[in-house]
């Protein structure tokens, strides 16, 4: 089976766009460019962006600098001299403008899980009257888990899963109890977008804190934390900014609560005299009293390079890429046979990923993983592809709709070494 405009399509089936129409698609994309400042196979189509991003060609430069030259040559003197102290409070300041947020309000430090953590009991202590914390159901389960973590510390508090994300589903569990709502702005599996503005309105009527976890949207769409009223938000830069396996998480706080948030790992970075050694804990001003430790600056060197990146790329471009890049994936999949297209079709209610139901979806994506055609599985069932503008192309997405066609008209997933369940990403 191929794809294209020759192929019988089952009824309601559009006809699919050829390669030689993806080509031209790529000879007038404005961030076609950017393919070049990736390291990436000269092979296959890597589409799994949304969970470890691409190597920027810098990074590994920038990484030999400063291992090289600010720890190997200066030592010590680099904490002051090369900058090492403020090197969160920078990055925070970079990734500012990708979330809609003030320099000041954002700061990179520790994992996102921590950074949940952090900004939950935080919340939590902001409105001492109410003690239910409410995350959806279906979110990446991190979450949850710091949701039952940070409740069960405090007396009385408790999580509350959501079925669903509906305004009606919202509305209903928004009592006078709820402290704090914690919710993906685009979900890791189905790719669904939610409306970030509405959604927080809605929380903050109800008298609670907005907790937004865009890990699945920043560096993928234009993200507005800051008009939108969100309270304070958490993310990775390992997916879509690019850096790098494990590397550091941020955290936003609104300006408006810093004078009085207080986290619970009053750590010395967060202490307004680190270096005056007092016994007892006394937060610095500002986001800064969200930070707990030594930055892990290797990691942050190589999310350095990779934010150099992102200062020339515009976001706008990059979301109407991102949209047409999956516009065309669902329209050159969805007649597939045994394939239900999961992730929404409107534009204000997707990410940058698409998500496919297979009853086989596992093996499917494994066969296609051997074809180069990088993808991943989450259970139950979804096949997930993840579309990174700055380095997918057109023709790209075209040959991974065709290696799908050909894995599901062949039936080579059926092989047994398709079936063998090791891995696990
Ligand atoms: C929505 C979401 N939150 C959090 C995480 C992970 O957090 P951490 O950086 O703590 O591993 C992920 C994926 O890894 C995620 O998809
Ligand atoms: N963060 C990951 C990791 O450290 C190892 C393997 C995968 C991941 C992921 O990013 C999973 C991802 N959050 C997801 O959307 O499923």
């Amino acid at each position: 089976m191929s794809i294209g405009p020759d192929d019988t399509r089952p009824s309601g089936g559009r006809p699919g766009t050829t390669r030689e129409q993806c080509e031209a698609l790529d000879a007038a994309d404005p961030l076609a460019g950017f393919r070049a400042e990736f390291t990436l196979p000269d092979k296959g189509v890597y589409l799994d962006g949304n969970s470890l991003g691409a190597l920027p060609v810098r990074t590994a430069e920038r990484v030999r600098e400063v291992v090289e030259e600010e720890w190997g040559r200066e030592l010590i003197r680099s904490w002051n001299d090369a900058g090492w102290f403020e090197q969160p409070y920078r990055l925070g300041g970079r990734i500012a403008p990708l979330v809609g947020a003030a320099a000041g309000e954002v700061v990179v430090c520790d994992t996102t899980s921590v950074n949940l953590f952090k900004v939950l009991a935080a919340a939590l202590r902001l409105r001492p009257g109410r003690r239910t914390v409410l995350g959806d159901g279906a979110a990446f389960p991190t979450d949850l888990y710091i949701a039952e973590g940070v409740t069960g510390l405090v007396g009385g508090a408790r999580s509350v899963l959501l079925p669903s994300t509906t305004p009606e589903e919202l509305e209903r569990h928004l009592d006078g109890d709820v402290a704090a709502v914690v919710l993906s702005h685009v979900d890791y599996r189905t790719g669904e977008l939610l409306d970030m503005a509405a959604v927080t309105a809605q929380v903050r009527a109800a008298g609670a804190l907005m907790i937004w976890d865009v890990c699945h949207s920043v560096g993928a769409l234009p993200v507005e934390l800051g008009s939108c009223g969100a309270d304070f938000a958490v993310g990775c830069t390992y997916k879509y900014l690019n850096g790098g396996p494990g590397s550091p998480a941020f955290l936003y706080v609104a300006e408006r609560h810093q004078a009085a948030a207080e986290q619970p790992l009053s750590g010395w970075f967060g202490h307004a005299r680190p270096f005056a050694f007092e016994p007892a804990y006394a937060p610095t001003g500002g986001i800064g009293r969200f930070l707990t430790s030594s930055p892990s600056l290797l990691g942050q060197a190589a999310l350095g390079a990779a934010l150099d990146v992102w200062e020339r790329a515009d976001l706008r471009a990059v979301r109407a890429k991102s949209l047409a890049l999956t516009d065309l994936f669902i329209s050159l999949v969805e007649p597939l046979d045994g394939v239900e297209v999961v992730t929404p079709r409107e534009h204000h209610r997707r990410g940058s990923q698409v998500a496919l139901r297979h009853r086989d979806g596992y093996p499917v994506v494994q066969a296609l993983i051997e074809r180069g055609v990088i993808g991943d599985f989450r259970a139950p069932d979804l096949m997930r592809f993840g579309f990174t503008p700055l380095y997918v192309s057109y023709a790209q997405v075209w040959d991974a709709a065709q290696q799908l066609a050909e894995v599901l008209e062949s039936g080579e997933w059926r092989e047994e070494r398709f079936n063998r369940r090791g891995a696990v990403t």
